[in-house]
């Protein structure tokens, strides 16, 4: 594992505001850091927590108390450090009174330090999952007082500046016995002393990848705050994605060219897919002066900044890298929601109450909507939940079939039979499974190399058109809808525009603070910097054992899909035609497993031209007002 101690501030520290900066920056906190963003050496560390106690030993970096021998948590639980590393422990006081939320011992010193653990298993208190810094290669850095101490703005704002010790928890519900464990971020926030003159910055912002709702609002805030309150006044905008760093024109950006943006969708500096070639960009970086570069973007947007960073840090360059995540899906972990998701489920409900009433106004209506979410399934998830007109929501983390009990076919069937409409929900990434199944499988890939899914919304539709046309002597009347790219290509709502400007604010209080490798968001509601290769380390999902999944399930009281048969049998109700309602393991003791065309083994008994009659419902009944399986009414 590769870590290495770092002082952040540390070294013959000069300041230009005399002997008072000098003494503040004489308190920096020494901080104890990876020496990369890399994703080995951050993923290592984070999953050391977890790891068997026969595996080599951690280190860990934490919040503790005591010296360079010992050092005790905050309920007193003393570790002691391996032996031969213990020199190059860094020390420095922290406020305990700040920190300290349980007992230590007394008249020992609050550290920030590398602790390495005696075993795996020791509990090894909080970790402390820090970003990078330019001082990391450049140890000899000036600072400067932050202009914002003047700013009337701002100059009022008690306590405006964030402390350099300040950290923010991931995870806001913690166990009595140990609430100190856990992983912690720095907090973002204006620092007391920055370590780049705003009239030496030159800022880049590039975005790349799809578009979201609010992207111009963060470019605009960006440029804005940049400019009021720091003071900075060069300012490019790098065009078309990742490639127009070295085959694109660069294009001015100041207040009053990015005055009214918010107020369109999209982006003004485009994007693209693709493109990605660090050396080039790090070249164009260079030999543009640029030193401080803001990018928006996703995942892959991410993985590229990494790269970047990873290079200017070896090239030993002054210039800060720093992220703003971006992603309709909502699929960015550790931050609590990406910007333009809110105003992308806002969106959705318009088409999602336009197949309501396209459904609603026809006989035996479906209206099937299509939602953004490659792997994840959160626009769905939230969008049917903020609707309640959906019958069935169909997310990637949820697997789902169509025929046989406790299918969707059923399902449908059933919910035609009580309201007369039914409305479903499925996500892009959904049921990619059975879609392979039916379609040709030809493996492509986007510019960036994501795959290229299969449309689920479509087939599905034809799916259900097919089914209820063959079974039922009355057609279905579906209506299929793809708002797709009209629930990103708008602006930000008001929410989501607010949340962009905070986000703007993080990103350029880190930058001109000088930490680097790092993206910005709120963790429990904090803004927070966190390492580029973490934020992506993993991808965030709709955990389907957890209680939201469990609420859309019992809003739309649709079939869980289980494949588990016994909890089919116990769970499926069979309601015969003249309304006799039998569990389907009772039905089969009674000796009679086919119920309205579906027999046990899930194919359909179809009404074929060759086939025998069966004793099937073969119209489906008018709807009954009094009857309604899911909490919106019919
Ligand atoms: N692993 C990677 N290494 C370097 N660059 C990458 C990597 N993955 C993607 N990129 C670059 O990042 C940019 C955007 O990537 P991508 O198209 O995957 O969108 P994204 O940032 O994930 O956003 P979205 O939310 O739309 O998927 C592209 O220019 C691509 O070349
Ligand atoms: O058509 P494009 O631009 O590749 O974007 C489609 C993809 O972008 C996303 O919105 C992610 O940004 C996915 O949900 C979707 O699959
Ligand atoms: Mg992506």
């Amino acid at each position: 594992m590769e870590t290495m101690m770092t002082v952040v501030g540390s070294g013959p520290l000069v300041s230009c505001d005399g002997p008072r900066a000098a003494a503040a920056a004489k308190e920096q906190t020494l901080v104890n850091k990876t020496s990369s963003s890399s994703s080995s050496s951050s993923s290592s560390r984070l999953h050391s927590k977890f790891k068997p106690a026969t595996s080599v030993v951690p280190s860990r970096v934490g919040v503790f108390w005591g010296n360079e021998k010992r050092a005790w948590d905050c309920f007193g639980k003393q570790f002691v450090f391996r032996k031969g590393l213990k020199t190059g422990v860094q020390r420095h006081p922290l406020t305990p009174s700040k920190l300290a939320i349980g007992r230590f011992p007394k008249g020992v010193s609050t550290t920030v330090m590398e602790l390495f653990c005696k075993t795996d298993t020791e509990h090894c208190g909080a970790i402390f999952e820090d970003v990078p810094h330019v001082t990391d290669w450049l140890p000899d850095l000036q600072t400067y007082p932050n202009p914002l101490k003047f700013n009337p703005a701002y100059s009022a704002v008690k306590q405006y500046f964030v402390e350099n010790d300040a950290v923010v928890t991931k995870d806001a519900v913690v166990k009595m016995t140990t609430p100190w464990e856990g992983i912690h971020f720095r907090r973002a926030g204006p620092r007391e002393k920055i370590y780049f003159r705003p009239e030496e910055v030159k800022a880049c912002i590039v975005t790349c990848g799809g578009l979201c709702p609010g992207i111009n609002t963060v470019i605009r805030e960006i440029v804005c705050s940049l400019w009021f309150q720091y003071g900075v006044r060069d300012i490019i905008g790098i065009v078309g994605g990742y490639r127009g760093f070295y085959a694109r024109n660069t294009q001015t950006l100041n207040p009053k060219v990015v005055n009214d943006i918010h107020k369109r969708g999209g982006t003004i500096l485009g994007t693209s897919r693709g493109g990605h070639d660090t050396m080039k960009i790090v070249d164009s970086i260079e030999d543009r002066d640029i030193n401080q570069v803001y990018i928006i973007g996703g995942d892959g947007t991410h993985r590229g900044a990494d790269l970047i960073y990873q290079e200017i840090k070896r090239r030993g360059l002054k210039v800060a890298v720093a992220c703003i995540p971006k992603t309709i899906d909502n699929d960015i972990d550790i931050i609590d929601k990406s910007f333009g998701f809110d105003t992308a489920v806002e969106e959705a409900q318009r088409a999602i109450n336009a197949a309501h009433v396209e459904a609603e106004s026809a006989d035996n209506g479906i209206g099937v909507v299509k939602l953004m979410g490659r792997y994840s399934g959160s626009i769905a998830l939230y969008a049917t939940l903020a609707s309640r007109d959906v019958d069935c929501c169909m997310i990637p983390e949820a697997p789902f079939y169509l025929e046989g009990a406790g299918g969707l076919f059923e399902f449908v069937y059933r919910r035609l039979r009580e309201n007369g409409h039914v409305v479903l929900v499925v996500a892009e990434g959904a049921g990619q499974d059975l879609v392979a199944q039916t379609l040709e499988s030809n493996e492509l890939i986007d510019a960036s190399g994501n795959h290229l899914l299969r449309d689920i919304g479509h087939w599905l539709s034809q799916q259900m058109k097919d089914h209820f046309s063959k079974l039922y002597k009355e057609p279905v009347t579906l209506k299929y809808i793809d708002p797709t790219y009209m629930i990103r290509a708008i602006p930000g709502n008001a929410a989501d525009n607010v949340y962009c400007t905070l986000l703007a604010h993080s990103v350029i209080h880190g930058a001109m603070a000088g930490f680097t490798g790092f993206t910005a968001g709120p963790v429990n509601n904090r803004h927070c910097y966190i390492p580029i290769a973490r934020a992506v380390e993993t991808q965030r999902h709709v955990n389907v054992s957890d209680r939201m999944w469990a609420r859309l399930l019992s809003s739309t009281n649709q079939p869980s899909f289980f494949h588990d048969k016994d909890l089919q049998k116990r769970n499926v109700m069979i309601q015969t035609e003249n309304g006799d309602e039998f569990t389907e393991e009772e039905y089969e003791t009674n000796g009679d497993s086919e119920v309205n065309g579906y027999t046990d083994n899930g194919s359909e008994n179809l009404n074929t031209e060759d086939a025998e009659q069966p004793a099937l419902v073969t119209t489906i009944p008018p709807a009954d007002p009094n009857v309604s399986q899911n909490n919106h009414a019919p």
